[in-house]
């Protein structure tokens, strides 16, 4: 199985960066995964809603262009779904029955994912309604995925 990771934004502190390496790490017994930064557009403070919305569709065109045709895409959204561990692991599980054998996560910049990538996306996943910085989105994502892998394996971890 590949998993992708797609974002915007590059991950810049050192603790979100050893966690995501350390998931990464541990992932690879499961799956190959692939990280992917797609620039994000500078933003100026006091930008318009207008200007928003065309900042965010230029990073939609960049994430789009990453995702492939047969993926099978997650998009990380607050407003998206909030389901548990298990039932993330089993989601997974069914999609891998049906034949995705990629599965692309997309996680957005600080002006969240444009309405083009959240039509494209197969599944919307929120982690609560609360909002968290992108990089800590990874390490989050990361862990669940992990997480699903043990759950789906039925190896002691998912406590
Ligand atoms: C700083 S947040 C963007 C906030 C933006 N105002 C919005 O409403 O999406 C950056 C990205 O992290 C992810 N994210 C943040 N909080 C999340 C949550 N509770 N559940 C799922 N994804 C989340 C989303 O992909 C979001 O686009």
């Amino acid at each position: 199985m590949q998993i992708n990771l797609l974002t915007v934004g590059k991950l810049k502190e050192k603790y979100w960066v050893g966690a995501v390496e350390e998931y990464k790490k541990r992932l690879s017994s499961y799956a190959k995964v692939s990280v992917v930064e797609v620039p994000d557009e500078p933003t100026p403070d006091n930008a318009s809603a207008a200007q928003e919305e065309q900042i965010k569709r230029k990073e939609a065109e960049k994430l789009l262009a990453k995702v492939g045709e047969r993926d099978y895409v997650i998009a990380l959204a607050i407003e998206g779904k909030s389901i548990t561990s298990e039932e993330f692991a089993e989601q997974i599980d069914r999609m891998a029955g049906q034949g995705y054998s990629t599965f692309t996560f997309v996680i957005g910049g600080s002006l969240g994912l444009h309405e083009t990538v959240l039509q494209r996306a197969n599944y919307k996943l929120s982690f609560s309604k609360f909002t968290f910085p992108h990089q800590m989105v990874r390490a989050i994502l990361l862990e669940q995925v992990y997480r699903a892998f043990r759950i789906l394996r039925g190896e002691p971890y998912h406590k």
